[in-house]
């Protein structure tokens, strides 16, 4: 039997799905006008339509996103207004609004009102659905009058629950029905600033990052569709990982980099050793490669005779030099400053030869001083003579040369020992490692663009821009669409290069690009070069950067936050989250024990929900660990056979323990990033930072703590991935 409560929401709520069905019949109704109006017209208006098709096309994605529970919650303020919050704004005909976007202030009470600060509400109810249905109401009474009236539907287990135990997928889903108060806090936080989120292992860091970019988003939409959103997370796995909640959620504007991925035209997920990485990671490296860049600009000892057409002409080491201070005044990255460099040598050396074939007895007037100018430019020696002066360099042969001259690298480290410098020591062909993206980045800036053309078509490249956007302007005045289409948005579809795309798409390929806000998850891995990297991308300061200093594993990482950000800022804001969302009370308490029993400074939060099964531990001879893991899978898959299972085992293992279960479970098995789309992952604790499963295996687990410095880290952090079970599985107890 329906309660008639829960009868009267499933009416409005299929008024809502009625509403959100018109508005996608309108929008398909108007791409179809577009497309019909398609055929001729000039290039331009051609472009225009395309870019209209796309930006209906765009919406009508955008309006069937929000068909799975579009509406899930309702406020009752006091005067008996009743307030639907939803996944996205809606309207009636008569523009009245019938669902509010979670985003707008008006919706904050939906997340933040408590019986002892009610925020004007009397009662807020929770509505879970299954496709349009709405199956369970869950209500939450604030004003003590209201509980003497119908109280039946009052649920025993919450929405936030039902929703932490559902089985995993492999993916990340939004959380937007049940975001806490504490994270609803951080989410609609200031815009400018930077932010820290601290919080143990699945405290819902990475939920809040990114409903955090989806509200910025919303909420300054002006500012930041423009400049961009940049999201950095660890790795590709990690982005493939997050990578559906914000279309979800209506936003797709965004770019998601990992790491390996900051620099355009490269994407690595090559890892150094843990002590070179650390090395390439510390700011000194900043100071050796501007050393570095210096050393390119380099006064010859003594005159160099030149050949320019036969006449000789000496190039005194005088006035290099003072062609050089010249030049390094303006204080312009290299390459560019030796255009400077280059136009006042020539210019005195043409003096000089013009001085000289005088002597000699021809006649030169001024008309003559270009062409003199031009053979200069075009001698062989000259040539040699100025760039061995000041040799224009790109960065990825600047990196490739200091990791692979050892002399010139001694000339610029006298105080470094010779095994410091061996751990840089690398051939030319030696593919780039992430830690080098940030040492290829650091060298781009202070070095500049290599050739000047690319400053000239970058320039062409803003002025199509701005005059795209002002055709955009009109065209969208024309069409009588001002308010439903973004100008900026429009005038990414014209065009067919692909530097003119999206916001995003030429965010992603422009390293000088300054993003409007930038969120960094598991940001406690970042060293301070790659810190110097996002400080770049980010001159407005407006971050959000979640974390856990205490799950750290790089070699390369900070203790603290001061310390961690001190290339970024020495001003931030600092929250924290508590509640752990994700492992069962049992599961936090082991992890933690085992965290603190070898002195890992964790930050320790609360359960909310016991899960029905113990840690299990089992011990056994070395000869029989890859069977029992086998066995202890086979068990779990038993339990749960939907469920998402990850084996975490040490690097030396991960192979052969892949072929041993691949042999029972076939293709159900992956490893490393394949098995991330498979029910069965085997993984390095490295592997997993940041995800999570149903059930989780550890192998060897002391293994993995005396496996490296941070190994303790490394074995909380796999200890914190699963949702339900854990299984340790090792030949020694964890020491
Ligand atoms: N308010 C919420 N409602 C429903 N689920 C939530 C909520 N907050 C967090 N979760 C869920 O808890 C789990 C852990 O969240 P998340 O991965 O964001 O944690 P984290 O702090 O980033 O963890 P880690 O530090 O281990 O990477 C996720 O499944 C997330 O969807």
């Amino acid at each position: 039997m329906v309660s008639p409560e829960l009868a009267r929401e499933r009416e409005y709520v299929s008024t809502l799905y009625a509403r959100l069905d018109a508005l996608r019949v309108e929008t398909q109704e108007q791409l179809d006008a577009v497309r019909r109006s398609n055929a001729g017209g000039t290039h331009q208006n051609r472009s225009e339509r395309d870019s209209f098709a796309r930006i209906y096309t765009d919406r009508i994605a955008q309006l069937n996103e929000v068909d799975e529970r579009l509406a899930f919650g309702r406020l009752e303020l006091t005067g008996g207004v009743n307030r639907y919050i939803g996944r996205i704004g809606l309207r009636d005909t008569d523009q009245q609004p019938i669902l509010l976007d979670w985003r707008v202030p008006q919706a904050s009470a939906f997340y933040q009102a408590t019986a002892a600060t009610p925020l004007g509400a009397r009662a807020r109810r929770h509505l879970t659905s299954k496709g349009r249905q709405i199956t369970r109401i869950e209500d939450e009474i604030f004003d003590q009058d209201l509980l003497q009236g119908d109280v039946s539907e009052l649920q025993g287990e919450g929405a936030l629950l039902a929703a932490l135990r559902e089985t995993r997928t492999g993916r990340m889903s939004d959380i937007v029905a049940t975001i806490q108060a504490e994270q609803d806090r951080i989410i609609r936080s200031d815009l400018a600033g930077v932010l820290v989120v601290q919080g143990g292992p699945g405290t819902g860091k990475t939920a809040v990052a990114l409903h955090r970019a989806a509200f910025l988003l919303y909420s300054h939409r002006e500012r930041l569709r423009s400049t961009g959103v940049l999201i950095v997370g660890p790795s590709p796995s990690f982005l493939q990982y997050i990578e559906a909640v914000l279309p979800s959620l209506g936003e797709t504007g965004v770019v998601l980099a990992s790491v390996g991925q900051l620099y355009p035209g490269l994407d690595t997920t090559v890892e150094d050793s843990p002590d070179v990485a650390a090395l390439k990671g510390s700011d000194e490296m900043a100071s050796l490669i501007s050393r570095g860049v210096r050393s390119r600009q380099q006064v010859p000892a003594g005159p160099q005779t030149l050949d320019v057409n036969g006449e000789k002409l000496v190039l005194q080491p005088q006035l290099v030099a003072s062609a050089m201070a010249t030049a390094q005044q303006s204080r312009k990255p290299h390459n560019v400053a030796r255009q400077q460099f280059q136009k006042t040598v020539l210019n005195a050396l043409t003096k000089k030869l013009a001085e000289q074939l005088r002597s000699h007895g021809s006649t030169i007037d001024e008309a003559d001083l270009s062409w003199l100018r031009e053979d200069l430019r075009s001698s062989h020696d000259v040539r040699v003579a100025l760039n061995t002066a000041w040799l224009p360099l790109t960065p990825e042969k600047f990196i490739q040369d200091l990791f692979a001259r050892p002399n010139w690298l001694a000339s610029l480290t006298p105080r470094w020992t010779p095994e410091r410098r061996a751990l840089l020591r690398r051939d030319r062909d030696v593919p780039f490692s992430i830690s080098d993206v940030p040492l290829l980045d650091e060298a781009a800036e202070l070095l500049g663009e290599f050739d000047a053309k690319n400053d000239a078509e970058k320039r062409e490249r803003k002025q199509q821009r701005k005059r795209d956007v002002e055709n955009a302007e009109a065209a969208i005045r024309n069409m009588g669409v001002e308010g439903l289409v973004n100008a900026d948005d429009l005038a990414a579809g014209f065009g067919e290069t692909a530097v003119r795309g999206s916001t995003a798409d030429r965010a992603a390929a422009d390293r000088s690009w300054t993003y409007g806000h930038i969120v960094v998850d598991e940001a406690q891995e970042l060293s301070p070069m790659q810190w110097r990297v996002l400080r770049r991308r980010g001159p407005l300061r407006s971050f959000t950067i979640v974390g856990d200093v205490a799950q750290a594993s790089s070699a390369a990482a900070a203790p603290n936050w001061a310390q961690a950000l001190k290339a970024l800022t020495d001003d931030f804001r600092l929250e924290e989250l508590t509640v752990n969302y994700r492992t069962p009370a049992q599961i936090t308490a082991a992890a933690e024990r085992m965290a603190l029993a070898h002195n890992l400074p964790i930050t320790q939060s609360t359960a909310v929900r016991e899960s029905e099964w113990p840690v299990d531990w089992l011990e056994v001879e070395a000869d029989e660990l890859v069977s029992a893991v086998v066995d202890v899978v086979d068990e779990d898959r038993e339990i749960d056979s939907r469920g998402t299972l990850a084996v975490i085992v040490p690097a030396r293992l991960r192979h052969t323990v892949y072929l041993a279960l691949e042999r029972q479970h076939h293709e159900s098995v992956g490893e490393s990033a394949v098995g991330l789309s498979r029910p069965i992952a085997v993984l390095t604790p490295q592997e997993t930072k940041g995800l999570e499963f149903d059930s989780v295996v550890i192998v060897e687990p002391n293994e993995i703590v005396v496996g490296s410095a941070r190994g303790v880290g490394a074995l909380y952090v796999a200890m914190t991935r699963p949702t339900q079970r854990l299984h340790l599985v090792g030949t020694e107890p964890i020491i």
